[in-house]
């Protein structure tokens, strides 16, 4: 947890603040119970009424300072603890971003999720607990055993026996404890993966009728979470009556011998009271210090999960030296590229080598699985090639800064992708600065301007969260106005036509050539008739290349590319 704190450098001032006033407070509290054995045997005993009221004065004013103290330790406490967790979830949510693919996958989405909301808030309240509870318990229990020997040295015998006992007990607690507190933050990621993919697949979990069984997998996540909670809610609550049970015995014995020295003459009933009051605060410092080495252990189990996430180097980093190449054309080269996924046994591309050009259409078709989205998605480095180089413009995408490689592309997902926002919002995405006049071209292009323009806010209509109030097609589209609005040298489409009918997919491609008549054109598809007139086709096939070369060439050449256009098309049509 302590490289966490790290990030508190910008709240030293309020920590310095609250352990000054934390110290204050404990200084009044361990002030009160003398004050109040004097007003006893002093005033009370002797009967001096000017005494009582001026050391009932004092005592006034002492507490309503360790009152003020309080009030200043909450304010600033919540400040730093508050801060701190703030510029942790940036930390974390920034530092994810930076991740390859290849790290989602390994951490999981919903750990991730986890780990950025509730494992932060875990540190963040024992961060609270520490800035008050770290000066605070010894102070008083370490002041408080101090007075409490001044006011009867041979009582103070009492705690010989109370606190190694009370030590003990807190050893066993947090040694159950922490294997729980672990357990439950796991389960919580389980919780919440049960619950994303439930409310996220909803449609198909209606279509299946399989609402039982999602309940059922939630209600089996939940209940094992609660398990474990409960565990862990039984042990604290166990906690508290032996803590009070230890306390209350302490009291009886002091209470007993406390009485037997008073007989003797050997101490005064006020002393007697104000021991009482200080084995109280030594006690409930014993339990504050309990409560830390109960939530500590559970925050650091949390602080361990977040420590992962910022440690994790992404796979996919900039070089020392990024460069830029000379000609800013566009030409894709793949030289004898091999790729496979980690624990994956087959390789999802093996040597793949072909040149992609400005002004041309490259399209790659290929059963399903035979590795078309993994090849286009080594372009952008989503992932990283085993062996053999991608190039742009003769320079391998490694040496470049991952930001202009991504300017250079403009690419549209295999899955449509649109955010929370309106519809310009939506096709700004791919240029901040995009004109009106921009967006609109973007749009008209990608055969979207139509149906943006029959809704009531045309433009500005809001697009729900995920896209959900637009249809498949109208959200491939506007993905496509999202790359097209930003002109980029190279354009990748990952089957991004196959929600189209075949009339708007002839037309939107018509409409891309006029376009895009100096950039590349890399299109990933099923359809044969989306790939018919492209200058090169590239057949995949089980992650290798079973063909490369036009239509006409690849009819006489190559029998797979044959038979997936005698699937499809009709003998007229293959004439
Ligand atoms: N993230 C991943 N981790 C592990 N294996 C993966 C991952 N993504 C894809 N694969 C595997 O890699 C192979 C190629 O997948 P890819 O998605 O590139 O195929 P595709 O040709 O685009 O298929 P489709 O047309 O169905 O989209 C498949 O065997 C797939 O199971």
């Amino acid at each position: 947890m302590s490289k966490l704190f790290r990030y508190l450098k910008p709240y030293r001032v309020s920590i310095v603040l609250v352990l000054v006033f934390v110290l204050l407070q404990a200084l009044a509290e361990l002030y009160l119970p003398t004050l109040m054995a004097d007003i006893v045997d002093k005033g009370v005993v002797q009967g001096d009424i000017p005494y009582i009221m001026q050391v009932g004065v004092l005592m006034l004013l002492v507490t309503v300072g360790g009152m003020i103290c309080s009030i200043v330790v909450s304010y600033c406490s919540a400040k730093v603890s508050l801060g701190f967790s703030k510029t942790l979830r940036s930390k974390v949510f920034s530092h994810v971003e930076n991740f390859s693919l290849q790290e989602f996958d390994k951490i999981g989405t919903a750990s991730l999720i986890t780990r950025t909301t509730n494992d932060i808030t875990q540190v963040q309240q024992v961060l609270v607990m520490m800035l008050r509870m770290m000066i605070m318990a010894p102070m008083m229990c370490i002041g408080g055993l101090i007075m409490a020997v001044l006011q009867d040295a041979k009582l103070s015998m009492v705690f010989i026996v109370a606190i190694p006992v009370l030590a003990v007990v807190i050893f066993l607690i947090v040694r159950k404890g922490m294997p729980l507190f672990r357990a439950m933050q796991v389960k919580l990621d389980q919780l919440n993966r049960v619950l994303r993919e439930g409310l996220t697949g909803i449609r198909v979990v209606r279509a299946f009728n399989r609402t039982e069984h999602e309940k059922r997998r939630f209600d089996q996540a939940n209940l094992d979470l609660t398990d474990t909670a409960m565990k862990v809610n039984q042990l604290m609550a166990a906690m508290m009556p032996i803590m009070m049970l230890l306390f209350n015995f302490s009291t009886i014995a002091i209470v007993w011998f406390g009485s037997i020295r008073i007989d003797n003459g050997e101490m005064q009933i006020g002393a007697l009271m104000a021991f009482i009051q200080y084995a109280t605060l030594i006690l409930m410092s014993l339990m504050m210090a309990s409560m830390m080495f109960i939530m500590v252990p559970r925050a650091s189990v949390s602080a361990t999960r977040i420590n992962e996430v910022l440690e994790t180097i992404p796979d996919i980093e900039d070089g020392n030296e990024v460069k830029q190449p000379a000609q800013k054309k566009g030409v894709v080269v793949f030289e004898d590229v091999s790729f496979h996924y980690p624990g994956a046994e087959k390789p999802a591309l093996s040597n793949i080598s072909f040149q992609a050009r400005p002004g041309e259409v490259t399209a790659i078709i290929g059963g399903t699985g035979s590795g078309k989205s993994t090849l286009v998605n080594l372009i952008p480095r989503f992932y990283d090639v085993d062996q053999g180089s991608i190039q742009i413009d003769g320079m391998d995408v490694r040496e470049m800064s991952q930001k202009e490689l991504r300017a250079k592309i403009g690419f549209v997902p295999q899955k449509a992708v649109l955010f929370s926002g309106t519809i310009a919002e939506n096709i700004r995405y791919g240029k901040e600065d995009a004109t009106d006049k921009e967006v609109k071209h973007a749009a008209e292009v990608a055969q979207a301007e139509d149906f943006i323009t029959e809704m009531k806010d045309g433009y500005d209509a809001v697009i729900a969260q995920g896209g959900n109030n637009v249809s498949g097609g109208q959200k491939q589209r506007l993905s496509i106005a999202r790359a097209l609005v930003r002109k980029p040298a190279i354009y990748i489409f990952d089957d991004s036509f196959s929600a189209l009918d075949f009339k708007t997919d002839a037309r939107l491609r018509a409409a891309l050539k006029e376009e895009t008549t100096a950039s590349t054109l890399l299109i990933v598809a099923q359809r044969v008739s989306t790939v018919i007139d492209a200058d090169q086709i590239i057949v995949l096939d089980e992650g290798k290349i079973a063909g490369i070369g036009n239509h006409q060439d690849l009819m006489e050449t190559c029998t797979v590319y044959r038979e997936i256009v005698s699937s499809q098309l009709s003998e007229e049509e293959i004439a």
